[in-house]
């Protein structure tokens, strides 16, 4: 049998860094080399040999834990939330320096959750309307979802191709926050409820009929393949790729 990959798990205390401490213990390539939490030093990682990280953190930390890993050639899975552009844009400045480096940042992992978002960006030329409701656990720091906003964003770019106008909003009066967040012209509501763990809706509405895509996530266990995927195809991907469907042939 090849060697099995060194992983190193970050917030691996967490909610969905104990679940993939789990998953790769499990897994019969992998190995878990190291398996820090808040307090834990980075230069465990070095100490460890993880040449695979698995960050599932916090939105404030993420981006230094991942500047660490690439700068000591180590390949990172990123769960964790709040890769706006501007850190998207440095991380890949950092990986032109490390060309051998890979990193997927994943907005989800849950394949039924990207093949969801997949398929609202397919269908949202066809209607006139769209906006999106994310229901996660009340425990969750930021809203929107990262999800909803990758969502947002595919389903905007697919309406700008095909030249598709904005969705009709007569709104004059509003409290603020009424209509949501406005993430790249798409309207996203987010519901924080205790019980729930993630779910999204895509609601496309045109003349006489409207078009439900949802998904949900009952269990964390939901997300495990796709960080194991992860952690398997991202050596194979250099650079930074963004969205699990990067790693997946959608369009065949
Ligand atoms: N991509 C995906 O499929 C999913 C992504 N997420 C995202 O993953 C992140 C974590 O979510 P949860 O596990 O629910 O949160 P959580 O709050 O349960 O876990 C975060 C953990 O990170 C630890 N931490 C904070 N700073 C750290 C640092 N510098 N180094 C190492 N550990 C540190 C905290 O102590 C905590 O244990 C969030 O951004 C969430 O949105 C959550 C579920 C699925
Ligand atoms: O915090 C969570 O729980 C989740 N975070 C990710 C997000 O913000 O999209 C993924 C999933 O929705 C669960």
């Amino acid at each position: 049998m090849s060697k099995k990959l060194p992983v190193a798990v970050l917030g691996a205390t967490g909610r969905m860094g104990s679940e993939a401490v789990k998953a790769v213990e499990a897994a019969p390539d992998l190995e878990l080399v190291a398996a820090l939490g808040r307090t834990g030093s980075l230069q465990t990682l070095v100490s460890a040999g993880a040449q695979y990280v698995v960050d599932l953190t916090v939105p404030d930390s993420t981006e230094a834990n991942v500047r660490f890993a690439v700068e000591h050639g180590m390949h990172a899975v990123v769960g964790t939330t709040g890769w706006d552009a501007g850190r998207l844009q440095r991380l890949e400045e950092l990986l032109a320096e490390h060309p051998e480096t890979g990193v997927l940042i994943a907005p989800n992992f849950a394949l039924g959750s990207v093949l969801a978002s997949a398929f609202a960006a397919k269908a949202a030329p066809y209607f006139e309307s769209v906006e999106i409701v994310e229901l996660h656990h009340p425990d969750k720091v930021d809203a929107p979802s990262g999800t909803a906003a990758r969502t947002a964003e595919l389903i905007a770019a697919a309406r700008s191709d095909a030249g598709t106008g904005p969705s009709p909003d007569a709104t004059t009066t509003e409290l603020p926050g009424a209509r949501g967040a406005d993430v790249s012209g798409v309207r996203v509501h987010s519901v924080r409820l205790r019980g729930l763990v993630a779910h999204q809706e895509v609601l496309l509405g045109g003349p006489g009929e409207q078009l439900t895509i949802r998904h949900d996530s009952y269990d964390r266990a939901s997300f495990m393949p796709g960080v194991l995927l992860g952690l398997r195809e991202v050596a194979a991907h250099p650079g930074l790729t963004v969205g699990l469907d990067g790693y997946l042939n959608l369009n065949a």
